[in-house]
């Protein structure tokens, strides 16, 4: 037994749902099925989760939201149009957001709500429509699916108790449609994973209810070696194992969320990235373990912009017992997390991601770290992109670094760190976003088409 997840490019309109009605169909396996809210209909299209943030923004500040409100309505009312179905929906889902938005209850809160009405709404149109087309389905709300999570609003974590309870999904009869990105905390409060969570929800389903394999369903015909919006055609990736993957969407990866391989990683459920648009192409696979072969080491090269580095240098650091400690101790009372901190003998980088360090905290940080650790230099640099070469026949190729540090050189790219991944199957650069598509391209270049 399968579950099939289907992304915001697989719902975005009525035309798409139909088509995911057939894939649902053609495969009596697929019995739990997890959906995204509608995604784009095109490059310039906005995505369901976006509208509602914003409508929920402005009716939070006392701003105009009704044309938002609006929008949101079309939007829901031309996919149920067009698939036939009723229009109870319709007035649910209006009903819904005036109850969400005027409920009295904490700003986060009421946001994360007002978020999760596109998934929970996706999921009544796709059950109701799997029923207009004669199937047995229902739609399941996540608190009855077992989904208990950490209260964190917006960034909610599932809590290790709750795959039980999933499990006991295999006693309800039929095809259960159950809405992504969303679980409930133990006090029965609604909380969003972050954004790009119905991935989450997918492997967390997965894992609880031990299905055979886990289908997410987008808009591409695999994960490729490298984001097909940088480079053209890129080679398709066949078999990933979870390590490569956890790594790859870390950096940039945008195709499946990071932290949605933990659940299955433990049940060993393998992942299959399918496309909605060709269901019949191969797609990639995401395993435990897989051969790697001889003339294969790097698998994929993944980017991602938006890290400042925090440089700090003392003479003698590397004699000094716990400064380490005490650096990351002053971003820990911060409330400032760390991505990562190569070190060398007097001098230790920390590579933050920008928005978890506001420049409202820049002089408080330096300060203390001038003061408190009598560091020679402390300096932020910001604009950081970086670069992950990732493969599990990294750790035994010879002159595989080489490659990609010829390949930055040839396109006048200056390194500004270079970190290799403790995991045994990456290797990190630091460059300027500025940089950045040149940078990739030229690495690319370099492990995929040259012929070395
Ligand atoms: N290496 C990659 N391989 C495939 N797709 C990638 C890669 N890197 C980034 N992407 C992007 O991820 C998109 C699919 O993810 P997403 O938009 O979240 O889909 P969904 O709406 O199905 O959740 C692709 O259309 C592609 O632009
Ligand atoms: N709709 C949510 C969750 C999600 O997973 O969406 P998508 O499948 O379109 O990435 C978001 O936009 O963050």
């Amino acid at each position: 037994m399968k579950v099939a997840k289907f992304g915001g490019s697989s719902l975005a309109n009525a035309t798409q749902i139909k088509k995911v009605g057939e894939i649902i169909k053609s495969d009596p396996e697929r019995k739990f099925i997890v959906v995204s809210a509608p995604g784009k209909r095109d490059q310039a299209d906005t995505k369901m989760t976006d509208l509602l943030i914003q409508m929920g923004d402005s009716y939070i500040n006392g701003l105009q939201y009704e044309d938002d409100f609006l929008r949101i309505m079309d939007r829901f009312a031309e996919i149920t149009e067009e698939l036939n179905l009723s229009n109870e929906l319709l007035n649910e889902f209006e009903s819904t957001i005036k109850t969400v938005l005027t409920k009295d209850q904490i700003i986060t809160d009421k946001l994360d709500a007002i978020k999760a009405i596109g998934e929970d709404s996706s999921a009544k149109i796709v059950s109701a429509y799997l029923q207009s087309l004669g199937l047995d389905a229902h739609y399941i709300n996540p608190l009855d699916a077992g989904i208990i999570v950490s209260d964190e609003p917006g960034n909610a974590q599932i809590l290790p108790g709750s795959l039980a309870k999933i499990y006991s999904l295999h006693q309800k009869d039929g095809i259960l449609v159950i809405p992504g990105f969303f679980g409930y905390t133990e006090q029965g409060k609604l909380a969003t994973f972050s954004r790009g969570g119905s991935d989450i929800t997918g492997s967390i389903i997965a894992a609880g209810v031990k299905a055979e394999l886990y289908e997410n369903f987008t808009d591409v015909n695999s994960v490729y070696s490298v984001n097909p919006n940088i480079v053209e055609n890129p080679k398709e990736i066949t078999i990933l194992t979870y390590k490569e993957m956890r790594e790859l969407s870390y950096a940039g990866f945008s195709v499946f969320h990071d932290e949605a391989l933990i659940p299955v990683i433990k049940e060993k459920i393998p992942i299959c990235i399918k496309n909605t648009n060709n269901p019949d192409a191969q797609g990639t696979y995401i395993v435990s373990e897989r051969e790697v072969k001889e003339d294969e080491c790097v698998s994929g090269i993944a980017s991602d912009t938006g890290f400042c580095s925090l440089y700090v240098s003392k003479y003698l650091m590397n004699r000094e017992i716990g400064f380490g400690r005490k650096l990351l101790g002053i971003l820990e009372d911060e409330g400032i997390s760390f991505e990562h901190a190569p070190s060398g003998i007097d001098d230790m980088s920390v590579i933050i991601r920008e928005r978890n360090f506001p420049p409202a905290k820049e002089a408080i940080v330096l300060n203390r770290i001038k003061e408190e650790l009598h560091a020679d230099t402390v300096s932020l640099h910001r604009g950081i992109a970086i670069i992950m070469v990732v493969g599990e026949g990294l750790v035994n190729t010879i002159g595989v670094a080489n490659k990609a540090i010829s390949a930055l050189a040839e396109a006048r790219v200056n390194i500004e760190m270079i970190n290799q991944g403790s995991s045994e199957v990456s290797m990190m650069f630091g460059i300027q976003s500025s940089d950045i598509d040149r940078a990739i391209k030229s690495i690319y270049r370099a492990y995929f088409e040259k012929n070395n």
